[in-house]
């Protein structure tokens, strides 16, 4: 649906974004995430037309898009500051771009009503512009977007200017909306959060460079780089020499965990050298009493912090450079360790994930 192929966008010496390839599928929920100034606002114009590669080609649907301006693309951009109009009502808001299309008074008016009733704001059309909450001002202008049945809805961190509770509610529903509508969303987000739960696929990118493109369960489970593992929430680093490789599979040796197999990401990780595994906290379980694992690290708990639904514990693991963090439900009363405890560590080894530095 869209190629992007070998894109570079350069200001004088500096690339802000530095040979990007990607292919997004039609009727996906795509996102671009990664930390401030590595790119994403940036690909995003040159999807919508707003800016121009320096190098590499764009194609939307088939279609090269060199010289192509952003009105006649079939794309529709949504912005972080949804500059609607103050002085039209939501109608005439959502109605302004129908204009040019020049339709009949009826035709335009169930267009609008339509829109409307996509992002829930059905009865709220005569309503001022300034007498909206900041999640219906989000709304009337995803309309406004909506209403031109792009095939494409280009989204800039929409969502960054409402507050944690609203853009959670506001995350779902643009999911669900996405569904329903059925056109391909591409969004972008430096928050990790936001992408996991909405898209179908993520790209992960740093410095102007796409680091990774996956499901997000696999970005989260299966990062390729420290990078990518770092910026997705929590994960124990733990340093690790390979001593073998047999197709997908490396076995590594550790100081704390010991000799254990990893998949071996993509690329780059050869025998004799270091390498880095990666474990999330949530995938360590504390251990009770008498119950066995046979996959198991001993060490004892130097801090404590509590959560409410879990406990978060650090411990100290001989002969690792840094104690794992511990992610562990209270339900079991992981809320009640003591500082000072031995305590034993279960971990699936499929949770261990190899990285490229
Ligand atoms: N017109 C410009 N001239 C020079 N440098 C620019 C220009 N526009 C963007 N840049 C630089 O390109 C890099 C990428 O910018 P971009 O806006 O794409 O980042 P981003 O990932 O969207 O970040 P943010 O989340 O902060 O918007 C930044 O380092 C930025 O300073």
């Amino acid at each position: 649906m869209i190629e992007i192929r070998d894109v570079t966008r350069s200001y004088g010496a500096f690339k802000a974004l530095d040979d990007a390839s990607l292919a997004i599928r039609e009727g996906e929920f795509f996102s671009l995430l990664g930390p401030s100034g590595c790119g994403k606002t940036t690909l995003l114009r040159m999807i919508a037309g707003f800016d121009q590669p320096t190098s590499g080609s764009i194609a939307i649907d088939g279609q090269p898009m060199d010289g192509i301006p952003a009105n006649r693309r079939p794309t529709n951009m949504v912005f972080q500051s949804y500059a609607i109009f103050p002085h039209l009502n939501v109608e005439q808001n959502v109605a302004y771009g129908l204009k040019r299309l020049r339709l009949d008074a009826g035709e335009e008016k169930r267009r609008v009503e339509e829109a409307l009733e996509q992002v829930s704001l059905t009865g709220l059309g005569r309503r001022g512009a300034t007498e909206l909450s900041g999640g219906q001002r989000q709304r009337v202008a995803l309309a406004r977007a909506l209403v031109m049945r792009p095939k494409v809805l280009l989204l800039d961190e929409p969502l960054s200017a409402l507050d944690k509770k609203l853009r959670e509610q506001m995350q779902i529903e643009l999911r669900r909306l996405q569904q329903a509508v059925g056109i391909t969303f591409i969004l972008v987000t430096h928050d990790q959060y936001e992408a996991l739960a909405m898209s179908d696929r993520i790209a992960v990118m740093f410095n102007g460079r796409i680091a990774q493109v996956a499901s997000p369960k696999d970005i989260y489970q299966r990062p390729v780089t420290r990078q990518v593992a770092d910026f997705l929430g929590g994960m124990n680093f733990v340093a690790a020499e390979i001593v073998e490789e047999s197709g997908a599979t490396l076995t590594v040796d550790t100081l704390g965990f010991g000799r254990v197999k990893a998949e071996k990401p993509p690329a780059f990780l050869r025998k004799g050298t270091s390498a880095t595994l990666g474990i999330r906290p949530e995938r360590l379980r504390v251990l009770w009493d008498e119950e066995r694992f046979d996959f198991e690290v001993a060490g004892t708990v130097v801090e404590r912090h509590y959560f409410g639904e879990v406990t978060h514990l650090i411990v100290d693991i001989p002969g690792l450079e840094k104690p794992l963090s511990v992610i562990e439900t209270n339900d079991f009363g992981a809320d009640d360790i003591p500082v000072g405890a031995a305590i034993r560590l279960a971990y699936d080894p499929e949770a261990l994930v190899a990285l490229a530095d």
